[in-house]
């Protein structure tokens, strides 16, 4: 009997690697992410982990190996052309339009959707304002899933820190994308919005069915919500499997978990 044909996986990246002068940040790494399945990159510090984002959104161009979106060769792309095929990404340090208001800065990651031309948006005809109408009704939808419904006219500067970071993983999901890359989404948060974070991560994976790679250094955010973790140190992969492999793993704990619990507690 013949199988039937599977489906690729969202994304897939095979031996990928970057080489900066004699330093391999990254090295032969390797990832296969489902559907709506959340994926954590953990490692200390330098370890290559916002590097193989760089790699993966097109900031760097690979001097080795492939990634695949949905069976689609992404080598080679450009950042827009990436974010066009559907991987978007939040920054460690928050990258928003900070002197534009909340549902404006969901409004412009939506701009490359729109399919008025400039004649329209020059003259404002009423094909423009009916496309305002569409993208203002699902801007705000978009804020709702982050929580910040009721917030769209104030300025994104003028919001709290984690408000500032809901709102980049709205303006995530204004570009439709289907895998979304998060920097530290829970850094500078208190136990209370990382709990509300993690919340809006798991809604969107289901409502959206979105995959997640998860780059954090807050061990309790990542050991409860990633199905599975990437270990990296020195851009080599030490480890890969589940929460409770990676926490026995005795290469781990040399190599991350125990410095990392130090700087936990030290931040606390
Ligand atoms: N553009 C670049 N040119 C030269 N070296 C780089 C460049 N980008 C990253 N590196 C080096 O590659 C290594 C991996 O850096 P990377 O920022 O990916 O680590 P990281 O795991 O994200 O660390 P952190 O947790 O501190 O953010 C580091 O040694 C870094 O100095």
């Amino acid at each position: 009997m013949k199988e039937a044909a599977k489906k690729p996986p969202v994304l897939m990246v095979q031996n990928l690697g970057i080489q900066f002068g004699g330093l391999k940040a990254v090295d032969s790494f390797d990832l296969e992410i489902g559907e709506s399945e959340l994926i954590g990159l953990i490692g200390p510090n330098g370890a290559g982990k916002t590097t193989v984002f760089n790699l993966i959104t097109g900031v760097y161009k690979p001097t080795e190996g492939s990634f695949y979106l949905n069976g689609q060769r992404m080598n080679g792309k450009n950042t827009y052309q990436i974010v066009e095929a559907g991987i978007a990404r939040t920054f460690q340090n928050i990258r928003l339009f900070k002197k534009m208001s909340v549902i404006d800065n969901i409004k412009a990651a939506m701009n490359s959707r729109l399919s008025y031309g400039f004649f329209h948006a020059v003259f404002r005809t009423p094909k423009y304002w009916k496309q305002e109408a569409l993208l203002t009704e699902r801007a705000k939808e978009l804020l709702k899933v982050v929580h910040l419904e009721g917030k769209e006219e104030l300025k994104a500067g003028n919001l709290p820190y984690g408000e500032q970071r809901r709102l980049e993983i709205a303006r995530a999901l204004a570009t439709d994308m289907k895998l979304l890359l998060l920097d530290e989404p829970a850094a500078g948060m208190n136990p209370t919005e990382t709990e509300e974070l993690l919340d809006i991560i798991n809604y969107i994976r289901k409502e959206f069915k979105i995959s997640v790679l998860l780059i954090e250094h807050d061990m309790s955010l990542v050991m409860k919500i990633c199905e599975r973790i990437k270990v990296l140190d020195f851009g080599t992969t030490i480890a890969f499997g589940t929460p409770k492999e990676i926490a026995n793993n005795q290469r781990v704990i040399e190599a991350y978990l125990g410095k990392e619990d130090e700087e936990v507690e030290e931040d606390a």
